[in-house]
């Protein structure tokens, strides 16, 4: 390429009239001395640095300036330019410009127009100013011309190949880079044009661009060019990214507004548009009105939030939705006023409840406590007992005595933490755990809880749910109990917790140690009639729609469905029966059969089907081998048969029944000792030689086990070889020794209560358990006759017919 052809590029655009030199020589009158040969007339330039062999048109203002170069136009001088160190100086001195600049030729002088003075110039070459020349109207300098070498080094060239890949990289950055520059580049084989063409063009700052000027050496003028172009690259690229990430950003935020735009079209359209407003209107509304703690508050505004710009056909939204649900509709600050009256609490647990003295005397000393100490550790009350014995229904009593709210949740069968401390949000589906579930049931954040069925908590791979559990009845942590899907703590400790479990022994212990246990035993006949009469009946007759006009029953109908067809320590299934019959009357009036109708026993079976329970001690005990057994069951006590036959054979023993190894272990001693004492009970040794003996539990299906039964094994086993009948209206518990010692067992008082309720009249019991005596209901204790044994002899004595010859 030469350089006229840079000319062209660079003159193009220049448009202006242009002025004959010769005019501006006549117009000038010489007062200075001719420039001398080895000086220039200096141009100052602000901000520009021309290279030599470079072509740019350059505009003249200042006076000084314009005297300068037309001096040098009428003397065909070329011009020194020089860059000022500052471009506000306006008439610079000599100190005040950069001493290396470029010889340039004006190829063109033109006044523009409007009056502007333009000159295209041509760099030379470089030059270093010697001295400044005084007597001049503009400056003048003596100065030292700079040659490039002709020929260039090995250096040189290499670099001269990285200099062009260098230039070429940059400009392949700007996304319209000027051909004609880029076949520059390319063609360019002149070291230093090269790298003036490439410093004048792709270096941008002038202060860079002097600094090069000011370079001679070829290799460190090229050097100082690769470095600013490297870093221009860096640079280059980096804001290529960062135009990248904005343009993305950017686009997908158009998006975003376009479809937000579109949908709201589209919601116009379907007149939904109001709702999506609304709603989040409504739903900022309740989170004040649940008055939530603050940091409920701020996490219930941020879920707004974010609704606010959620698609409400999004699953998310529905999400979100639910989840403020939750929180707006808990009972954050409504609570119930709670004044516990001593004397209004006595009155309700007796108006609802009949007995169960000492049970109420300790239910209002718990709530005494509570009151005159509101904010204590209370602990946590715990009703253990067979069903239907009045737990759940005590429980109503309190929450009515206290003005509070009554909930329950069941905890049986509760294998899983999240049941009871909920899911996380993230789950599909997720819920709080039914802690929380029954307080939004409740409305108030104090009422009375009860935990059914804490003995039936399982614990699975799951976490552990009585862990959980702990937490809920910790006065020290439920002030923040914290549900996995709210995520927020919930206080607790104004909820008033009572625990239900049948058996106590089931209670995982740490719940238990918390926990003040209250004891409730099974009723007898007595207590089940009056409880009938009192509650029972009232209840029935409203559910089943009677007035007591109506229906009414009589005691003994009352009695014969407590004895003949229910067996249980509590009135659950007495009730059921009862609300049988009233339903059977409310058909017949409703059919206007009868105006009303008076039940009585023998009306029983009519309506409630044969006898479900027979008082079937005196047939099953009417032949020898059959002693009656008290066992106890979780659901209370109950009477049990111990069958023993005697086979032809050779002394083996089979057991049946489904018998535990204690139970077994028993059948094995009760036959050792019979044999053993044979001798004392009249038996014949041989006997056992000859003959196989069978013992048998019904029911079969169940499984029994304990080794209780020892004293009544013994007695069945007895009777089987001396084929004496043992008395019908007789039952015994006890553990027995291979000496023929009588120990004591456990739940006296409810196989005591059983044996009433089976129309049993003479118990036999460890003589070591009179200790248990006081435990059992007096009305019981008048009605039955004990009998203490210290040893398996006493048994026989009083419960076989025709006693043995001892
Ligand atoms: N002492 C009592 N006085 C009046 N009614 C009673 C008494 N005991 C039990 N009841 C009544 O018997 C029925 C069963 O009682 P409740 O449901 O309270 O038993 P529960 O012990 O909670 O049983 P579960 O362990 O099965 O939950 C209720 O209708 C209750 O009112």
């Amino acid at each position: 390429m030469q350089i006229k052809d840079l000319k062209n590029i660079l003159l193009g655009s220049t448009a202006g009239t242009e002025e004959s030199s010769s005019e501006i020589k006549q117009e000038a009158p010489l007062q200075y001395p001719p420039v001398p040969n080895d000086a220039l007339i200096i141009v100052p330039m602000r901000g520009t640095v021309l290279f030599p062999q470079n072509v740019s048109p350059l505009v003249i203002g200042r006076k000084l300036s314009i005297a300068a170069v037309q001096e040098a136009v009428r003397s065909e001088k070329p011009i020194g330019l020089l860059m000022q160190l500052r471009d506000k100086d306006e008439e610079p001195n000599p100190d005040d410009l950069y001493p290396v600049g470029t010889v340039a030729e004006i190829l063109r002088y033109i006044t523009a127009p409007d009056g502007t003075h333009h000159v295209v110039c041509q760099g030379m070459q470089r030059f270093r100013v010697q001295a400044f020349l005084p007597g001049y109207p503009f400056l003048v300098a003596r100065i030292e011309r700079y040659e490039e070498p002709e020929l260039s080094s090995k250096d040189v060239e290499a670099r001269v190949i990285t200099l062009k890949q260098k230039a070429l990289e940059v400009l392949a950055q700007s996304k319209q880079p000027p051909d004609e520059l880029v076949n520059a580049i390319r063609s360019i084989g002149s070291p230093p044009m090269l790298a003036d063409l490439i410093a004048s063009y792709l270096i941008s700052k002038a202060t860079e661009k002097q600094e090069i000027l000011a370079l001679f050496d070829i290799q460190e003028r090229i050097d100082k060019i690769l470095e600013l172009l490297n870093y221009q690259v860096e640079v280059l690229k980096l804001s290529n990214k960062i135009n990248e990430q904005t343009q993305e950003t950017m686009g997908q935020r158009q998006r975003e507004f376009v479809l937000r735009e579109q949908m709201k079209a589209i919601q116009k359209e379907l007149g939904e548009e109001e709702g999506g407003a609304a709603e989040i209107e409504e739903i900022g509304n309740a989170i004040t009105a649940a008055k939530m703690p603050e940091e409920v508050e701020k996490q219930a505004r941020k879920e707004l939030g974010r609704l606010q710009h959620m698609p409400d056909a999004s699953g998310e939204y529905s999400m979100i939705r639910t989840y403020l649900d939750w929180l707006t509709e808990l009972p954050w600050s409504v609570a119930s006023a709670g004044v516990i009256d001593i004397t209004k609490a006595r009155e309700i647990l007796n108006e609802d409840h009949y007995g169960l003295e000492k049970i109420k005397q300790r239910i209002l000393e718990f709530l005494a406590v509570r009151k005159l100490n509101p904010n204590g550790k209370s602990p946590i009350l715990c009703f253990v007992g067979p069903p239907g014995v009045g737990k759940t229904s005590l429980g109503r009593s309190i929450a009515r005595a206290t003005g509070r709210e009554f909930i329950r949740a069941s905890l049986g069968g509760t294998h899983d933490e999240a049941e009871i401390r909920g899911h996380r949000r993230t789950y599909i589906g997720a819920l709080p755990g039914n802690i929380i579930q029954s307080i939004r049931k409740a409305g108030t954040n104090n009422p009375v809880f009860m935990l059914d069925e804490m003995d039936k908590l399982g614990s699975g791979f799951q976490g552990d749910p009585s862990s959980a559990l702990l937490e809920v009845l910790d006065p020290e942590q439920n002030s923040t109990f914290r549900d996995n899907y709210l995520a927020v703590a919930f206080d607790l400790s104004h909820v008033m917790f009572i625990g239900t479990a049948n058996v106590l022994d089931s209670i995982p212990g740490p719940l238990r140690d918390r926990m003040e246990v209250i004891e409730l035993t099974g009723y007898t006949t007595d207590e089940k009639l009056q409880i009938a009469k009192r509650y029972l009946v009232q209840r029935q007759l409203e559910s089943s729609g009677l007035t007591p006009e109506q229906c009414a029953i009589t005691e003994n109908a009352i009695l014969t469905i407590i004895q003949d067809y229910t067996r249980e320590a509590g009135c659950r299934n007495l009730e059921r029966e009862i609300g049988s019959v009233f339903r059977h009357v409310a058909m017949r009036i409703a059919e206007s059969l009868v105006v009303n109708e008076q039940i009585d026993s023998e009306h029983i079976p009519g309506i409630l089907g044969p006898k479900k329970f027979d008082s079937d001690v005196a047939m099953r005990t009417s032949v020898p081998g059959v002693a009656t057994g008290l066992a106890w069951t979780p659901v209370g006590g109950d009477i049990l048969f111990i069958e023993a036959t005697r086979l032809p054979g050779n002394g083996k023993l089979i057991l049946t029944g489904q018998l535990g190894e204690v139970m077994k272990e028993s059948a094995q001693a009760a036959l050792s000792l019979v044999k053993s004492r044979a001798h004392e009970l009249g038996l014949q040794p041989e006997i056992f030689e000859k003959s196989d003996i069978h013992v048998h539990v019904p029911a079969g299906a169940i499984p029994k086990d304990g080794p209780s039964a020892g004293v009544a094994m013994f007695t069945a086993l007895y009777s089987a070889f001396s084929e004496k009948i043992v008395k019908n209206d007789v039952a015994m518990t006890g553990e027995i020794s291979l000496r023929g010692l009588v120990l004591p067992v456990g739940g006296i008082k409810e196989k005591v209560i059983a044996a009433a309720r089976a129309g049993i009249t003479t118990v036999m019991l460890p003589a070591r358990n009179q200790r248990d005596f006081e435990e059992i209901p007096e009305a019981v204790r008048n009605q039955l006759q004990f009998v203490w044994l210290e040893k398996v002899d006493d048994a026989l004595k009083s419960a076989v017919e025709n006693d043995p010859e001892t």
